[in-house]
């Protein structure tokens, strides 16, 4: 990687003042599913860390605590068996990722419904997209401009049936003005777009992408830039590329799991650029 090959959104990236502390650099949640169902928010929760937030924190339901406290070290965790309980626990933080294997089911829903009443900037991917299939209004109704909306093309279609017929980029722009939200239309060439009309195609992406779990890193990598408060559209456009060139720097035999520790190489690239 060379500095002239560097993309635009550099100059936004959150690097830590000289007087930075851990809550400073961005608090990002992650909400895990049940107890047979917590990689995918382990996943997430390390590319957030990874990616540079100060204090990353599980927030789980009370029969996944004992499964995931033995499998983390950094990474917090914080058990709720009410969403007033859900609530207490996010209303001090900067980001929350919601939906990888979090269930397609009522409680997700209703986990989205609290997490939105919030001050943190919410990333839905996976389940909590699919549990709003039939009733996509009630979840753009949730969300606020700075929310970020990750589905891959399943997903997409899930939520805005049809729309992909009019092409991959008007599709994305169309749902981020819909979804009132960021849209990160995931594939071989990513598609972002802002409600604002700001659009997006990354051009680095890499089909060792191509197997599970790699979207629920990206979601926590999303959401660890919009916890150190990178602007929704330059956070989601950063971390697609950084997901990419990290795999890339991976090649085959890659897994959800390399991701988040090729980050910190892709990390020291633009930091050098940086000055
Ligand atoms: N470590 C963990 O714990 C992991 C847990 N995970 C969690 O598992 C849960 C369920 O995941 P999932 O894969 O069953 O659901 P989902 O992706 O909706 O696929 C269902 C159907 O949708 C379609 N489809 C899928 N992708 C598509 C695409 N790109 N483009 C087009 N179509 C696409 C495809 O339909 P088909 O083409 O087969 O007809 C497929 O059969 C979910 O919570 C997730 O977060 C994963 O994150 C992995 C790591
Ligand atoms: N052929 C491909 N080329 C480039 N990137 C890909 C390809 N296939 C998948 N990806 C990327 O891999 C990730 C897969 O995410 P997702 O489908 O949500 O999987 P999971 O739910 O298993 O995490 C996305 O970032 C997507 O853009």
């Amino acid at each position: 990687m060379t500095v002239d090959a560097l993309p635009d959104w550099r100059a936004a990236l959150p690097w830590p003042a000289p007087d930075a502390h851990k809550h400073a650099r961005g608090r990002l949640g992650v909400v895990s599913g049940r107890a047979t169902q917590t990689g995918a928010a382990r996943l997430a929760a390390r590319g957030g860390l990874r990616i540079g937030a100060g204090l990353v924190r599980i927030l789980c339901p009370p029969d996944a605590a004992a499964v995931i406290a033995p499998t983390i070290e950094a990474i917090m965790l914080t058990p709720f068996g009410s969403i007033e309980a859900l609530f207490e626990a996010a209303e001090s933080l900067d980001a929350v990722v919601i939906g990888p294997a979090a269930g397609v089911n009522e409680p997700t829903q209703g986990n989205l419904r609290v997490l939105a009443e919030t001050g943190a900037v919410l990333v839905v991917d996976a389940d909590g997209l699919t549990a709003f299939e039939h009733r996509p209004a009630e979840l753009f109704e949730l969300l606020d401009r700075d929310d970020v909306l990750t589905p891959h093309t399943g997903e997409f279609e899930r939520l805005f049936p049809g729309l992909l017929e009019a092409g991959r980029e008007a599709a994305a722009r169309e749902a981020a003005a819909r979804a009132g939200a960021v849209v990160v239309l995931k594939g071989p060439e990513t598609v972002i777009a802002a409600p604002d009309g700001r659009l997006a195609v990354n051009d680095n992406g890499t089909p060792w992408l191509a197997t599970a779990g790699t979207g629920d890193v990206l979601a926590g990598m999303i959401g660890g830039l919009a916890a150190q408060r990178m602007d929704s559209f330059e956070a989601a456009r950063a971390a697609v590329w950084m997901h990419a060139e990290a795999a890339r720097a991976f090649g085959p035999g890659l897994i959800a799991e390399d991701l988040p520790g090729r980050l910190p190489a892709v990390l020291a690239s633009l930091y050098a650029a940086h000055g």
